[in-house]
């Protein structure tokens, strides 16, 4: 038998020759036949370790040493011989751990990917069926169902990351991984792509036989327990899924897809009975792709990078299981030998023989993997080990070209691909002419554990136009002794250091209580390691105006803690929480000035208009009177109608009075702009994640709670971004409280909003979803009396126009442009359009000084629109510009090692995920 890879297809492909009736036999001949060509290289590999340097694979050599240091001198053991596979060996582990790295790196670029298709061989084909004798099974000829697989295949290959696999059993299916330009985000634009019911067979004949032939799961569960996929009877998968009207995508961005029960359904014959089956069974396809490659495709939506992950540990399990084995013998010699373990663990069905014989591509495009340098033992430095080995790698070419080419010296390392090609023959970087913009670059991972080369990694990724390793080691004109110590200073690496920095440079301009504040939203959102240490180093500087009033040092730093500890309250937290120390006295309620405040609110009261001054007029009254029926009161306010100047005149009235009265917002920003204004989080203290059955932390006999029962009145502003949830929990926690069971116990509730505005936030949540979380219809039930102000206040008089059109715009009364599947397209007027994002930035920025840009605010609806823009204002603003890096990590606590290296740095530096800041700030 040949085991030449080139000469078996020819010898397997022959037509009309015996090998065509060998059936099973001839799957075993496929196998075989592979088996023979894999051994040979398999042999080459064994017999040449000296060449792939087995010793020097990072963490592999970590780990045979950790076995001979062992403390237990009865442990020792010494290396034995080290067999490794390369990751040029396809179904190595270590070519998994690549292409798993490359398909991050492509994300890294373009994006999470956006569909998950999953197609498996049609046997059916008419490709297969006309190419194999009369009489056979499509399952005999291998050769001839890859081969028609693989043209399927490329067809539907369009911009993608994409993987082969092969079911155990049977036919050859592939999973593809798309991005996609534009995210689909939308429940109805998913409808739009993927449906999983089946189809009408009137309207649609082809589609429903396809379907009902490729795309319905099982059946399993209660008709066939035995099915593959049950554990315990239960299908591993989720099927029967259940009936739903719409699509919805969960708070994770899982998909449920649309399976209406309209009493469709489909006879499957299985364990010897006929089952019925409705939309419930159905697999999500896509209309098109079905038709036109007539198979199984599973078409689904991604949510999140883990499908990646999910492709390869898919991979891994089903094709070439390759486990890891550290074998010690009996004289304590560990012997690692990973061609063993492969062939142990192996498993070839014919359609993946064939698949291989054919020498058809199991990946087909690589990014650019930079070599950092060659993975090197620990005795030695990588300069001395790099010059040891006369050989110039990609990186110490990448210093040459610095030396020689000026122009070189603006790029990255990672961006050096992109401008310059390696002449792998030349062992140089020659200038790029063409074909940048498909190229992805990566740099090789490596495992945090190997400190220097992992920071001299990290100091490639930020170095530009280096000239030598010692060159890469120096900050500030300074060449560090290590990698680690330069990326320290560079602020690469996340410690305390950094908090350091930014409380020293905070100390130059900031003013003490500025500084106090700081050190109050460090200690909430920022990782200390040692707060105690850096409220120690600072202290001086919290207190620095109270020490210049003279006023006692030990004096100062009580004041210094109360002022924390006030903005801590306000955040729902306190010193303790952090391990620092409690101010001796409680925090003293502001002062409140009544006669400044009666002033004030006289002033305000005499500017309410005549829509506002009979609202507020009803308020008070029922405020100072306990006997007046109607105490819940809803201000339907379209935008700049002047609701929030009645809540301020109304507070300040109160605070006039000396009576208290609470204002309470949603968010941060809404409650900062009333007169001590709390979230509604933090005044009730509510948890971030709330449920039905959450309630307030607030006790009665909390000092909070006394607060609470003496509040006369209650206003709620931006009553549309409230949750139903929250606003019940309000309504029992005043009852508690107060323990009065009257709803809202009795309390004056001044609610106020505009539906047309911002509505609760519910992640990936779909219009009715959204809609379902308003706590419109609780107003209703509890009978808030609506009142209603429709005149624009904030507007110029001059636009009367905008200010209509804003209206319409949120009653949707505004004339239709164009309908779409995904809504009504509405025509913005062409005042409100700028041309370009310089004529926008013009518009909102002109000529203005830094302290009136500060007032105004461009929103847009994507990140990447708002940094462009950042970008573009950032070089309008006069004064240098200063760069400021986080320093990304992935908690290693509850990940393993393996975990931490798939996700390299700048991977995780392009992640932004809601809430997350860019890694760069200006
Ligand atoms: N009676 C008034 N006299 C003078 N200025 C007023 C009056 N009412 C409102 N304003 C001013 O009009 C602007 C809009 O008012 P306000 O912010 O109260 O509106 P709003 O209904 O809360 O708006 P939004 O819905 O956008 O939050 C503010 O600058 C406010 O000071």
């Amino acid at each position: 038998m040949q085991s030449v890879p080139g000469e078996q297809p020819y010898r397997l492909g022959l037509e009309k020759t015996d090998f065509q009736y060998l059936y099973k036999l001839g799957q075993q001949y496929i196998v075989n036949a592979y088996i023979n060509i894999e051994a040979s290289r398999l042999d080459y590999i064994r017999n040449n370790q000296n060449r792939l340097r087995a010793e020097q694979y990072v963490g592999l050599a970590d780990y045979i040493h950790r076995q001979i240091l062992n403390d237990d001198e009865e442990e020792r053991a010494f290396i034995g011989r080290m067999i490794v596979l390369p990751a040029t060996f396809i179904g190595s582990p270590r070519a998994q751990q690549q292409a798993f790295q490359d398909a991050m790196a492509i994300v890294g670029k373009e994006g999470v990917p956006t569909l998950f298709i999953t197609m498996t061989c049609n046997p059916k084909w008419r490709e297969i069926t006309e190419n194999i004798p009369r009489g056979h099974q499509s399952n005999d000829h291998p050769m001839i169902v890859s081969r028609v697989f693989k043209c399927k295949f490329d067809e539907i290959l369009n911009d993608l990351i994409e993987k082969q696999n092969f079911k155990k059993r049977g036919l050859p299916h592939t999973h593809i991984l798309t991005t996609l330009q534009r995210r689909i985000a939308d429940p109805i634009e998913i409808d739009t792509l993927i449906c999983a019911e089946i189809p009408d067979d009137q309207a649609e004949p082809e589609l429903y036989e396809i379907v009902t032939k490729n795309m319905i799961h099982g059946p399993c569960g209660a008709f066939n327990p035995n099915s593959p996929c049950c554990e315990n009877g239960i299908c591993s998968k989720g099927f029967p899924k259940p009936f739903l009207n719409e699509t919805i995508i969960d708070e994770n961005g899982r998909v449920a897809y649309r399976r209406r029960n309209d009493g469709r359904t489909v006879i499957v014959r299985a364990n010897g009975a006929d089952c019925e089956l409705d939309n419930r069974w159905i697999v999500p396809y896509n209309r098109y792709t079905l038709l036109k490659y007539n198979c199984h495709i599973n078409v689904e939506c991604v949510s999140n990078i883990n499908s990646v992950k999910y492709l390869y540990k898919y991979f891994f399990k089903s094709v070439d299981m390759a486990l890891v084995r550290i074998v010690v013998n009996d004289r304590q010699q560990v012997n690692y030998n990973e061609i063993e373990t492969f062939l142990n663990a192996r498993y070839m069905a014919p359609p993946e023989a064939a698949w291989h014989i054919l020498q058809f591509p199991l990946i087909e495009k690589h990014p650019h993997r930079l070599s950092i340098m060659r993975p090197l033992t620990s005795e030695t430095s990588f300069e001395q080990q790099a010059l040891d080995i006369h050989e110039t790698t990609q990186l110490t070419a990448w210093f040459t070209l610095n030396q020689n080419d000026l122009q070189a010296r603006q790029y990255l390392y990672t961006e050096i691909p992109l401008h310059y090609v390696w002449q792998s023959a030349q062992r140089h970087w020659r200038q790029r002419l063409r074909g940048a913009a498909s190229i992805v670059v990566r740099l090789y991972a490596v495992n945090y554990r190997n400190q220097e080369l992992y920071c001299l990694r990290l100091l490639l990724l930020h170095v530009r136009g280096a000239l030598s390793f010692e060159n890469l080691r120096s900050v500030d004109g300074n060449v560090c002794a290590t990698f680690a110590e330069a990326c320290r200073r560079r602020n690469l690496l996340a410690n305390d250091e950094e908090w350091q920095h930014t409380l020293r440079e905070a100390c130059q301009r900031e003013m003490p209580h500025q500084l106090r504040e700081l050190f109050a939203y460090m200690l909430i959102y920022c990782e200390i390691a040692n707060k105690l240490a850096l409220w120690e180093e600072f202290t001086d500087f919290f207190i620095e105006d109270f020490t210049r009033r003279n006023i006692d040092r030990d004096q100062a730093i009580q004041m210094a803690l109360r002022a924390i500890q006030n903005t801590l309250i306000t955040n729902g937290t306190r010193l303790a929480a952090f391990g620092l120390p409690e101010p001796n006295e409680p925090p003293q309620n502001n002062q409140i000035n009544v006669q400044a405040e009666q002033a004030e609110g006289a002033a305000l009261r005499n500017q309410l208009n005549a829509e506002q001054l009979p609202i507020f007029e009803e308020i008070l009254n029922a405020v100072n009177d306990d006997n007046v029926p109607n105490r819940l009161f809803y201000i339907n306010a379209a935008a700049g109608a002047g609701k929030s100047f009645i809540f301020q005149t109304l507070l300040t009235v109160m605070r006039g009075q000396d009576t208290c009265a609470l204002a309470l917002a949603p968010t941060g920003i809404a409650a900062s702009i009333l007169k001590d204004g709390r979230t509604i989080h933090s005044r009730f203290r509510l948890p971030l994640a709330i449920n039905e059955t959450t309630t307030s932390g607030v006790t009665p006999r909390s000092e909070d709670g006394r607060l609470i029962r003496s509040a006369k009145l209650i206003i709620i502003d931006e009553i549309s971004m409230v949750t139903r949830a929250i606003f019940s929990i309000i309504n029992r926690a005043l009852k508690d409280i107060c323990n009065d069971n009257r709803p809202f116990a009795n309390k004056v509730i001044v609610v106020g909003g505009d539906f047309r505005q911002t509505l609760p936030i519910v992640i990936n949540g779909n219009r009715a979803s959204i809609v379902n979380e308003c706590v419109k219809h609780s107003l209703q039930v509890l009978n808030f009396g609506q009142y209603n102000l429709l005149r624009n206040v904030r507007v110029d008089p001059n636009q009367q126009q905008f200010s209509d059109w804003l209206l319409n715009l949120g009653n949707d009364t505004l004339p239709i442009f164009r309908a779409t599947n995904y809504g009504n397209i509405i025509q913005i007027p062409p005042q409100c359009v700028a041309d370009s994002k310089n004529a926008l930035l013009d518009f909102c920025l002109g000529n203005l000084n830094f302290d009136e840009i500060r007032n105004r605010a461009i929103l847009t609806p994507l990140n990447v629109t708002c940094d462009e823009i950042n970008n573009d204002v950032i070089h309008r603003l006069p004064g240098e510009i200063k760069t400021y890096l986080s320093a990304d990590s992935i908690d290693i606590d509850d990940q393993p090692d393996v975990e931490f290296a798939n996700y390299p740095i700048e991977f995780l530096n392009t992640i932004t995920p809601s809430g997350f800041p860019r890694i760069d700030w200006f």
